[in-house]
Order: structure tokens, then sequence, then C-alpha cells
């Protein structure tokens, strides 16, 4: 899975950590990108020494590296709620937990799965971390109101890019066959009232604040990990 920002080790120490919260009889979230990823695999060698826990994957990649380690996956409506989701993040509130997702455009069920578990743990290395939103906020779009949402986000003082592939490939499509729009707000002070006015947009499936979700997170560092639990 592509790496981005701190350190692996960071990384896997933070999925590691969180991993370790999950036991017997677990139905677990799975989560995406490259720190989650490590949290996938640290479950790949529990199950492989007895753990018996099933995982619901957010996106085709996790369902993917699920299957790879030997996890038993379901779908969301196969199970009867979840106990725990883990799961990354493109920048996070220490102090409050607020967070900001989809950088791998599976915001849409990451939020879907968290919002079906007992706790969410998000797993971070330092450069995550921030006293203020203003990362980017991914929003899920279907493809016939792109440019009402773009409209939206400029009319809330944001920034918004289509995001692409690359030149040859055109625009991610995500797991869902949307688009995503990614804004940029600047510095964001009120992260409930900027997420309540984006859901309200015609058009937006799900945008990437998570305000309200966190239960713990789990901050990898080169030497160890520190938990924050909300
Ligand atoms: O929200 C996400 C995917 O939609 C990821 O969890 C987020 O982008 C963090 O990824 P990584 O751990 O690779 O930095």
């Amino acid at each position: 899975m592509k790496s981005t920002g701190g350190s692996d080790a960071a990384k896997r120490r933070a999925g590691e950590a969180a991993a370790e919260q999950v036991t017997d009889g677990m139905a677990v979230g799975l989560g995406t990108g490259s720190t989650a990823a490590h949290a996938i695999d640290a479950l790949g060698r529990a199950v492989d020494a007895g753990l018996d826990i099933v995982g619901v994957p957010t996106s085709f990649a996790s369902r993917q590296c699920a299957i790879d380690r030997g996890i038993p996956i379901a779908d969301l409506d196969e199970v009867d709620g979840l106990d725990i989701a883990i799961d990354g993040a493109d920048q996070i509130v220490a102090e409050s937990g607020d967070c900001i997702k989809g950088g791998g455009a599976a915001h849409t069920r990451e939020k879907i799965v968290a919002a079906a578990s007992e706790e969410l743990l998000i797993v971070v290395d330092p450069t995550k971390v921030a006293e203020t939103l203003d990362h980017t906020v991914a929003i899920e779009v279907i493809p016939a109101a792109r440019t009402g949402v773009e409209a939206a986000v400029e009319g809330l003082d944001g920034t918004p890019t289509l995001r692409q592939a690359s030149d040859k490939d055109g625009p991610v499509i995500t797991d869902n066959g949307n688009l995503v729009v990614d804004a940029d707000f600047g510095s964001i002070d009120d992260s409930a009232g900027l997420a309540a006015s984006l859901s309200q947009v015609p058009g937006v499936v799900e945008h990437g604040l998570f305000v309200d979700y966190t239960s713990a997170v789990y901050i990898g560092s080169e030497d160890g990990v520190s938990e924050t639990r909300y």
C-alpha cells in the first residue's frame, strides 16, 4: 500500500498498538491507508495465532489486504454491529480527536463503518497531529453534481479541486463510482459547522470531516506509541 507522511516504523507502532485492543469474538472495522494496513497486518498475525474475529473492510484495498492476511471478512449488513474500527487519518487534533480522512478516497465507507462501531481507534504518525485542522477536505460527489458542489464549496469560502488519478488516467473514481473534490478551507475554526454545511449540499455523498467520532488516537513515533482516549 502506498505510504504517505511520516516514517513507516511510527505507523507500524501505531497500527500494532491499536490491533492489541482487539480480542476474541470481536467484529472489527478495517480501515484504509498505509497506517491502517499495519493494524491489518498485526491482526492477520493474531488470527494465525488463533484470534477469532471477523473484519469488515472499508475499501477494495483493505478488503484485499485482509484476504491476503487470512482474516475472515464480512459485509457490514452481515454482522450485528462492530466492536472496534481501526483507521488512519490525514490530520487529527489530538486535544479533541476530530480528524480529516479521505486521502485514500475511502472516507464514505470509513465513516459508515465508524458510525456502526462501538469504538473508532485512529492510528497516525506524529506528522498528522495538528492544533487546528487545515488539511484539504475530501468530498465524495455524485458525478452529475460536481459543478454544483464546487460552487457550494466556493460559497463556503473554500477552493475546490477535482482529484485526479493522473493526467493520463483522469479523475479518481471511488469504490462507489463517484468523484472526489478536495476542498481547501484554510484553517478550519468550526469543524462541526463546516461538516454540517457540507452534508447539506445536494450531490455530496460524504465528506472527510470526522467530528466526534474518535474514541482513541494512537500516535506512533520512532521509539514508542502514545494513546489518548476521548
Ligand atoms: O482516510 C484515509 C483513506 O481514505 C486514510 O486513512 C488516510 O488517508 C491516512 O492514510 P495513511 O495512513 O496512508 O497516511
